[in-house]
């Protein structure tokens, strides 16, 4: 019979708390860690260093840090700023993260609130929070929010803080700090360039962290938090004119052959309603708002832009064009 397999990772064994294999034997890896909780540790003190340097951190901050795992930014954090309030959900590692700072004087500048920061409402002290701090949640938290909308959540009803440092997978961060042309220029890029001066700052190699299956990592900075982003599963779509549609008709007594729009039936000839008063009524909201689409789009010139190309002026001429003809978007 062949020998059993055995995890060349340091997370086999059934409890918690084991020995380190010799090759992973880092202060860190003591944890069987959880990768639902986006447990991918930074063991490389000097990339913790580099993370919070790039915070610029003033004596007088507050920061929020979510999900401090075992504590390697969290003591850099408290050498800078006046207090660091530390949300973590799993027990073993708000105990480190307790533990590290125990007996040394920047204690008492930690708070540590165990539980799951997406249900802290309102954040302790969160009038006064200048900097959030969250490292690559997002694999831990997606399954039931994106994770910019998880941003937005941990700082709902907050003063924007002066400064996010965020860790994403690369892709994600790439999409954000996309320009008009790029070709990972998106939705997304727009939204969030609206939102905040977004910079990419950091790269965080593979071999930087613990545990991880994600090959490049970097952080993003300057994000201040605002409503208005858009769900996960809209993020590849463009916002793009339908050009081919520019000539149907505006005719609501159905004298012409109106195409489907925005999913309102279509009108037989004749004028016959395929359905009954509701959808019919459904059928003129659609076109009377087409008509203000197209002179939307006349007024600002843009109807022949593609939005792959288009800059955040550009949008922002749209909204505000939108906006005066009552049409406004959550
Ligand atoms: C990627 S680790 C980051 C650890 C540490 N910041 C570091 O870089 O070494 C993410 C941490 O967030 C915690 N976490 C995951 N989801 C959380 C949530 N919803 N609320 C609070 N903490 C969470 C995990 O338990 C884990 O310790």
């Amino acid at each position: 019979m062949g020998k059993a397999k055995t995890s060349k990772r340091g997370n086999s064994g059934s409890g918690p708390y084991e020995r380190p294999s010799k090759k992973n034997a880092t202060a860190n890896n003591v944890f069987k860690f959880t990768k639902d909780l986006g447990q991918h540790i930074l063991k490389n003190p000097g990339i913790a260093q580099a993370i919070v340097d790039k915070a610029y951190l003033k004596p007088t901050d507050v920061v929020l840090e979510v999900g401090p795992g075992t504590g390697n930014l969290t003591v850099q954090i408290v050498n800078q700023a006046r207090k660091v309030i530390a949300v973590e959900m799993d027990p073993r590692m708000a105990a480190e993260v307790t533990k590290r700072l125990q007996g040394r004087p920047e204690q008492k500048k930690l708070e540590v609130i165990l539980g799951d920061v997406i249900k802290q409402d309102p954040l302790p002290d969160h009038d006064s929070q200048q900097v959030v701090m969250c490292l690559h949640l997002e694999y831990a938290l997606s399954d039931f929010k994106p994770p910019r909308i998880q941003v937005i959540t941990i700082t709902d009803n907050v003063e924007p803080p002066r400064t996010c440092i965020l860790m994403f997978q690369r892709e994600f961060a790439m999409r954000l700090t996309a320009q008009p042309g790029d070709s990972l220029y998106c939705r997304l890029s727009v939204n969030a360039q609206l939102w905040a001066k977004i910079s990419h700052v950091l790269k965080v190699g593979r071999a930087n962290l613990i545990e991880t299956n994600y090959r490049l990592f970097c952080a993003t900075h300057d994000i201040p938090i605002d409503e208005g982003l858009v769900d996960d599963a809209e993020e590849d779509e463009e916002m793009e004119v339908d050009e081919n549609d520019n000539d149907a008709s505006m005719d609501v007594d159905g004298d012409d052959d109106m195409p489907s729009f925005f999913g309102a039936p279509k009108i037989q000839d004749g004028g016959a309603p395929t359905s009954k008063r509701g959808s019919l009524r459904k059928t003129r909201i659609a076109v009377l708002v087409k008509e203000k689409v197209r002179k939307v789009l006349e007024e600002t010139q843009l109807a022949e832009s593609r939005s792959a190309k288009m800059h955040e002026n550009d949008f922002l001429s749209l909204l505000a064009a939108f906006n005066a003809e009552g049409i406004h978007f959550s």
